[in-house]
């Protein structure tokens, strides 16, 4: 009896296994069939288990696959079983992020903004909901704009300077990235929310709490990700990816008191809040041409092409997102741009003497013009970004199969692509001596030297930032007002070389960033 049971059960378990060995053997000879190179993938991760298993993020993964494919176009990898396409050369890139965008407009990220209000945002939307809402958005950051909000900016600046002042005096080491990021939280909840949140004098005000506990990089968080990445929908059904009730709560609320108030009082401040509010109220007429990338564009999504109303919420989970992809972003370039000061204290000297000589023409002042007359500032920025750039991988989802241009392949509807940034921007190809930190790399003769898309920090076509002129300007002016005051150094507790969070969303060093501020002497 025993034995029957026995013998049973090994056949079903023999069974199983060959399921599972045909099942993966099928999957992993997809790219091979479509004469895509491809490496040696092993179920049930495919490409991705030995950089899981060594401790590193997906994103961290693709960076070292994008090596494995040297000398190719792209390569095909396996997302467990799922066929990714990794992409190598800067002209498919092109075709993706640009030519052929209306077939990959979306990011493949799946949410229920019923259920999840504060996810309906334009990071994680596709189609023609996201299309709407970015025609809509994009009047937020013009010049105009950026102009009304400069003030701002250098007053944030100014706490900056105080901020660092004591730690300076008695000579301690600084973890410089918190700092920067509660700089960069009190620039966009003024600027988006209309709240002044004082983080930079309260370490522990509202806001920063929020944002340190939104993107705290824990190890369920990272785990969280990679089952996002292979399985979209069983993250969605999970509600892996969405924030804590308490957070949606706070944000919902927030968002909520400030429109109420803003439209009994009557107030009006020119930001990002009294856009939303003029949309709600169908105040605001926004031309479909109005941004000529998106003007013509053709997405082929009916599902979704209702009209889409501007409520309480879609307000909400757009502040939301220019919170989060608005602070981090920017906090971790000044942070990363201050280390590589540090370790080339002749780029430092060179660029401080290009802000004393612009600011002594502006009456020492930090003015909208000032910073553009920068040009070795712009450089040594261009640069960070190139060494570090926030966003290490750009991703897109095919919305409908399509022969990608200039090539034989296919590339079927819901196959993601993958542009690997990071690695991109460490290609000995494009940028000799990648770990070399030189700002001249991006003088205008270097810059005619390479091709236009293998700089893409924040990436590119009708998906381009957002936000791009508004990072820039809070990255600028946070350096300026640092640098024109003290010199910045490193100590003992300086990790050099730098180890990169794996936990983390955005690149950002592991243990934080530690630096010495001194005074510089008045003159
Ligand atoms: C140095 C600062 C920043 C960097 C490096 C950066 C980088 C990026 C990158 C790489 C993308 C994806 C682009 C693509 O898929 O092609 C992105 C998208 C986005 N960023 Fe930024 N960003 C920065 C600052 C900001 C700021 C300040 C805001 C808002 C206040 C912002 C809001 C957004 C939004 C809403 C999107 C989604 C755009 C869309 O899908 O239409 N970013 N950013």
């Amino acid at each position: 009896m025993l034995d029957t049971y026995l013998l049973q059960l090994s056949v079903l378990f023999a069974i199983a296994l060959t399921a599972i060995y045909v099942y993966f053997k099928a999957a992993f000879s997809y790219w091979q069939k479509r004469g895509v190179p491809s490496l040696k993938p092993k179920p049930p991760f495919g490409d991705l288990g030995d950089a899981i298993f060594r401790g590193k993020s997906v994103r961290q993964a693709v960076t070292i696959l994008y090596k494995e494919f040297d000398g190719q176009k792209f390569g095909g990898i396996y997302n467990f079983a799922s066929p990714t396409l990794l992409l190598r050369d800067p002209e498919i890139m092109k075709v993706v992020l640009v030519q052929d965008f209306d077939k990959f407009h979306s990011r493949g990220m799946l949410v229920n903004e019923e259920r999840d209000p504060l996810q309906g945002h334009l990071v994680t939307l596709s189609g023609s909901k996201w299309k709407n809402l970015r025609v809509k958005l994009t009047p937020t950051f013009t010049s105009g704009k950026m102009k009304m909000m400069f003030g701002t900016l250098v007053d944030c600046g100014r706490e900056l300077q105080l901020c660092l002042e004591p730690l300076a005096h008695k000579g301690e080491t600084v973890e410089v990235k918190d700092v920067l990021a509660r700089y960069s939280t009190d620039i966009i909840a003024s600027c988006a929310f209309g709240i002044q949140c004082n983080c930079l004098k309260n370490p522990d005000a509202d806001f920063r709490k929020w944002g340190r506990k939104i993107l705290e990089p824990t190890l369920m968080r990272r785990l969280a990700r990679i089952v996002q990445f292979a399985f979209p929908s069983l993250a969605l059904r999970l509600r892996l990816e969405t924030p804590p009730d308490d957070i949606s709560n706070y944000f919902i609320n927030m968002v909520k008191n400030t429109v109420e108030y803003r439209e009994t009082n009557g107030v009006k401040r020119n930001d990002f809040m009294d856009l939303m509010i003029q949309l709600k109220n169908k105040t605001l007429e926004v031309p479909e041409g109005e941004d000529s990338a998106l003007g013509n564009l053709d997405i082929d999504d009916m599902k979704t092409n209702a009209p889409f109303e501007i409520t309480m919420n879609v307000i909400a989970a757009q502040a939301f997102v220019f919170f989060l992809a608005g602070f981090e972003t920017s906090s971790t370039t000044m942070t990363f741009c201050l280390y590589e000061l540090a370790l080339n204290p002749d780029i430092q000297e060179r660029l401080r003497a290009e802000i004393d000589t612009v600011l002594q023409k502006h009456e020492g002042n930090i003015t909208y013009e000032s910073v553009f007359e920068m040009k070795y500032l712009e450089k040594v920025v261009d640069e960070t970004l190139r060494k570090y750039p926030p966003a290490i991988v750009l991703t897109r989802q095919c919305a409908k199969t399509t022969k990608l241009r200039g090539t034989d392949v296919t590339v079927e509807k819901g196959t993601k692509v993958l542009i690997p940034v990071l690695a991109l921007h460490h290609d000995p190809k494009y940028y000799p001596d990648p770990e070399r930190f030189d700002p001249e790399r991006f003088s205008e003769e270097e810059k005619k030297k390479r091709p236009k898309f293998s700089y893409l920090p924040f990436g590119e076509g009708p998906r381009i930032c957002i936000g791009m002129r508004f990072g820039l300007m809070q990255t600028k002016v946070g350096l300026i007002s640092i640098l024109s005051k003290y010199e910045v150094q490193c100590s003992e507790k300086t990790s050099v070389p730098l180890e990169f969070d794996s936990r983390a969303l955005v690149l950002a060093p592991t243990g934080g960033m530690w630096l010495k501020f001194v005074k510089r002497c008045a003159k």
